[in-house]
């Protein structure tokens, strides 16, 4: 069995790679980084060294890696006889594979067994995006002998990675936790080996439940933590004023949760508790700057706040706690984050609507509207 996967970062290496070779497959590592897909052609293992309470370390061997960027064909060679093909690169980075992966299926033999494609981004059904960035690579009259040459899957992954310390190598230091959580319908009677991961029926509420819990909570206690001057995720839960901010923003999602799914609040709020024990975890190097990477991603429509708080609004609740969240998401300036610039710069140049609208996706008319207007002017006016 061979899984190409998309993505040698601190998830592709740390989790999804790790997962796949703990099941037996042959790994092929694909990024364009050519550094590290030297490093990892140069090497025959690295390490995934867990930190926290029953901490093991793991050794990843055997794989092999291509840089995406410059040996297309290569790529192609290890996706012909591929049987699953994962990605962690972040939701934005999925147009860029899509052309691979259309030709890929173009080659495939019709014979062959379907390749199974799931994409492992923050981001409510991340596959079906990628399955449609693919689709519009080809022809209605060409698509249907494509897609039947493939399964798409979406899934949730969880399992925090910080960045990793200079001079680590190709060593991953990451937390024990970890959930892998795969849709199983498009699969059939006969979903991938992979021990680690578990596949349901309905993916809609683990990946809401993961998205709206632990990224919410997680970038909240980066932006109410960037604000107060904390460098590390750990010290900002520590300070009494972020966690009751954060605890507040959680309450509100966890009643979405329980609302809409299954959990009742008493799971809910023991897994709201485990994930906070998970980012007080002070052997994890985390930083309130990775976390908040991205701003403008993260406040989008779908997104951790802008989407729980929209749907909490169309039920009549209150999101006083989310729109907080939002506001200090606002405030996340950081020169070296590109869409933290961006954000700077179209909050000093648009009108607070015309940012809301343009930024988050919402609507004029919409419930949520005029919370998120008062958060972008009172955000305006402090710069
Ligand atoms: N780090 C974490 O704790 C978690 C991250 N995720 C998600 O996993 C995804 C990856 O995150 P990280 O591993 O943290 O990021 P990362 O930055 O460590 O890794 C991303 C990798 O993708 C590569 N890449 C970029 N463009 C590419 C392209 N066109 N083709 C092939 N490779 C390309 C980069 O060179 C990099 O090695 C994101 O969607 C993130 O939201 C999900 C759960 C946890
Ligand atoms: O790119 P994003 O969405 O910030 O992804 C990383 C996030 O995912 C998580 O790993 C949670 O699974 C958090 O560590 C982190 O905040």
């Amino acid at each position: 069995m061979k899984a190409v996967h998309f993505g040698a970062g601190n998830i592709g290496r740390g989790f999804v790679g790790l997962l796949l070779h703990d099941a037996g497959y042959e790994v092929v590592f694909a990024d364009v980084n050519a550094e590290l897909i030297d490093a990892l052609d140069d090497s025959d293992e690295y390490t995934v060294h867990e930190v926290g309470a029953g901490a093991v370390d793991r050794v990843v061997r055997g794989y092999r890696a291509v840089n995406s960027a410059t040996d297309a064909p290569w790529l192609l060679t290890e996706l012909a006889t591929a049987d699953l093909v994962t990605t962690a690169v972040g939701p934005t980075i999925l147009r860029f594979i899509a052309p691979h992966l259309v030709t890929a299926l173009r080659e495939r033999a019709a014979d062959a067994s379907p390749l199974a494609i799931m994409a492992c981004e923050n981001a409510i059904n991340a596959t079906d995006l990628l399955h449609d960035e693919i689709a519009s690579l080809s022809s209605p009259d060409e698509w249907p002998t494509l897609a039947a040459r493939a399964v798409f899957a979406n899934a949730a992954v969880d399992r925090i990675v910080p960045a990793q310390a200079a001079g680590s190598g190709l060593d991953v230091t990451v937390e024990t936790f970890f959930e892998w959580a795969i849709e199983r319908a498009p699969f059939g009677d006969e979903p991938p080996a992979i021990p680690g991961a578990h596949f349901v029926a309905d993916l809609a509420p683990y990946i809401e439940r993961k998205l709206f819990t632990v990224n919410t909570g997680h970038a909240a206690t980066a932006y109410f933590g960037f604000l107060a001057g904390h460098e590390r995720i750990s010290d900002a839960l520590a300070d009494p004023a972020v966690a009751t901010a954060v605890e507040r923003v959680l309450e509100e999602t966890s009643r979405l949760i329980v609302d809409k799914h299954d959990f009742t609040a008493a799971e809910q709020s023991a897994y709201r508790a485990t994930i906070l024990e998970r980012f007080r975890n002070p052997e994890l190097p985390d930083t309130v700057e990775r976390v908040g990477r991205q701003p403008l991603r993260k406040l989008g429509r779908h997104e951790r706040f802008v989407g729980p708080a929209a749907e909490l609004a169309e039920r009549g609740e209150a999101v006083d706690g989310l729109l907080e969240a939002v506001g200090a998401a606002l405030r996340f300036d950081l020169p070296a984050d590109p869409e933290s610039v961006e954000l700077q710069e179209l909050l000093a140049t648009r009108e607070p609507a015309a940012f809301v609208h343009e930024v988050t996706g919402i609507a004029a008319g919409h419930p949520l509207e005029p919370g998120l207007v008062t958060a972008v002017a009172e955000a305006s006016a402090a710069e």
